[in-house]
C-alpha cells in the first residue's frame, strides 16, 4: 500500500486508473463531475455511466469537490481534452505532481495538454502518462504498459513510478512530454480513418497502409513539434495507434466504422456519453499542420469526412489518387 493518489474525472479511463492504483489496497480519492456517480461509486463500488464492467475496490472513495483532492502530492488529470482548462481552473493552486492522461489537442486554442496546464496551473510539476490502455483491461488488471514522460526527469521519474506502478500496469520512463501527448492525440485521429477503412470493406491490407502511412504522417507532425522520433515508435505512439486501429473496444475506431458505413459524424456521435477524441483533434490538428506545411493526408481526409464535405468512399478515393512518391520521401 503507497500514499493516497488523487483521480480528477471518473469517466471509463480515470475510474480504470482509479482501480488500478486500489489493487494493491492503496486509498484513491477520486473526483466525479456527476453526483449520482459520486453516491454510485461510494454506495455500490460500481460505475454504470462510464465502466460498467468493473467492481470498483472499497478503497477508492468518490467525491465531487475537487478542493478535497488539493491536499494530496499527486493527481491525475483524466478529463476530456476540450474540458481539461475548464477543471484544472477549478482545482485550488499549488506545488504538486500533476500527471495528465488525456489525449487531445485543446480545439479552440491548438494547444497540447501540456501547455493548456501549465498556464492554468503554473506551480504543477507536470507529467503525461499515455500508451496502449483500453479502461476495461486496466480495470480487470490484465497486464498493460504505458509511457511515463516527466518534464521533471528522474526526479520526478522516482517520486511517481513507485506510486503508479502495479504488478499489471508498468509505466516506461521518458522525459519526452510532448512526444507523449503527441502520440496519443494524433492516433485517435488515425483510428477514425481504419474505423472508415473498415467500415467501407477495404481489407486488412488497406489497414496496414493506413497503419503506416499514418504513422508517417504522426512523426512528420510530431518532429516538426520538437518530439523525438523513438518516443513516437514506442508505447504511447506507435504502440497505442495500434491497438486502436485494430478494435471495436476503441471509441474513436468505432466511430469511423459508422462514418465508413454512411452515417454522419452527427449521427454517430448522438446519444454517446462517452467521448471520441479524434473528433475534436481532427479539425485542429489538420489546421496546424496546414500552418506549418506539415504533409498529413490521412488526417485532411478524416477532416473532410468529419465536416461532411464528401462520403467516406470519394474521401477514400481522393487519398488514393494521389501522386506517387518515395516512401521515406519528407519523413526526415
Ligand atoms: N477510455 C479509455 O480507454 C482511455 C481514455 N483515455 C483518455 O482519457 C480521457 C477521458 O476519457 P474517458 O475517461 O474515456 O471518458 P468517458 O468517455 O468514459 O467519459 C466522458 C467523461 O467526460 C466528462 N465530462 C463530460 N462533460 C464534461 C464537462 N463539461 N466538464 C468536465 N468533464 C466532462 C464526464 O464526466 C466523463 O468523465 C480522454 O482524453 C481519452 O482519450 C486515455 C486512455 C484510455
Ligand atoms: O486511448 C485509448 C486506448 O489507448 C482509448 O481509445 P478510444 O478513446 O478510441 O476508445
Amino acid at each position: 500500500m503507497r500514499g493516497k493518489v488523487g483521480v480528477i474525472g471518473a469517466g471509463a479511463w480515470g475510474t480504470a486508473l482509479a482501480q488500478s492504483l486500489a489493487s494493491d489496497g492503496s486509498e484513491v480519492l477520486l473526483w466525479a463531475r456527476e453526483s449520482e456517480l459520486v453516491a454510485e461509486i461510494n454506495s455500490k463500488h460500481g460505475n454504470s455511466l462510464f465502466l460498467p464492467s468493473a467492481r470498483l475496490a472499497e478503497t477508492i472513495r468518490a467525491t465531487g469537490d475537487l478542493g478535497e483532492l488539493a491536499a494530496l502530492p499527486v493527481l491525475l488529470l483524466v478529463v476530456p481534452a476540450q474540458f481539461l482548462a475548464s477543471v484544472i481552473s477549478e482545482l485550488p493552486r499549488g506545488e504538486r505532481d500533476v500527471v495528465l492522461c488525456s489525449k487531445g489537442i485543446e480545439a479552440a486554442t491548438g494547444r497540447l495538454m501540456f501547455d493548456v496546464a501549465a498556464d492554468a496551473a503554473p506551480d504543477a510539476r507536470l507529467a503525461v502518462l499515455s500508451g496502449p490502455t483500453f479502461a476495461h483491461e486496466v480495470a480487470a488488471g490484465l497486464p498493460t504498459a504505458v509511457t511515463l514522460a516527466c518534464s521533471g526527469g528522474e526526479a520526478q521519474w522516482d517520486r511517481l513510478s513507485p506510486l503508479i506502478a502495479r504488478s499489471g500496469f508498468r509505466p516506461y520512463y521518458s522525459d519526452d512530454v510532448i512526444g507523449a501527448e503527441i502520440g496519443g492525440a494524433v492516433k485517435n485521429v488515425l483510428a477514425i480513418a481504419c474505423g472508415v477503412v473498415e467500415g467501407l470493406g477495404l481489407g486488412q491490407n488497406a489497414r496496414a497502409a493506413l497503419i503506416a502511412r499514418g504513422f508517417a504522417e504522426m512523426l512528420r507532425f510530431g518532429l516538426a513539434r520538437g518530439a523525438r522520433a523513438e518516443t513516437l515508435s514506442g508505447l504511447c505512439g506507435l504502440g497505442d495507434l495500434v491497438l486502436t486501429c485494430s478494435s471495436t473496444s476503441s471509441r474513436n475506431f468505432s466511430l469511423g466504422l459508422a462514418l465508413g458505413k454512411g452515417l454522419s459524424a452527427a449521427e454517430a456521435l448522438a446519444g454517446k456519453n462517452s467521448v471520441a477524441e479524434g473528433a475534436a483533434t481532427a479539425p485542429v490538428l489538420a489546421q496546424i499542420a496546414t500552418h506549418e506545411g506539415v504533409d498529413m493526408p490521412i488526417v485532411q481526409s478524416v477532416c473532410r469526412l468529419l465536416k461532411g464535405e464528401a462520403p467516406a468512399g470519394v474521401v477514400v478515393e481522393d487519398l488514393l489518387a494521389r501522386p506517387l512518391r518515395a516512401e521515406q520521401e519528407a519523413d526526415t
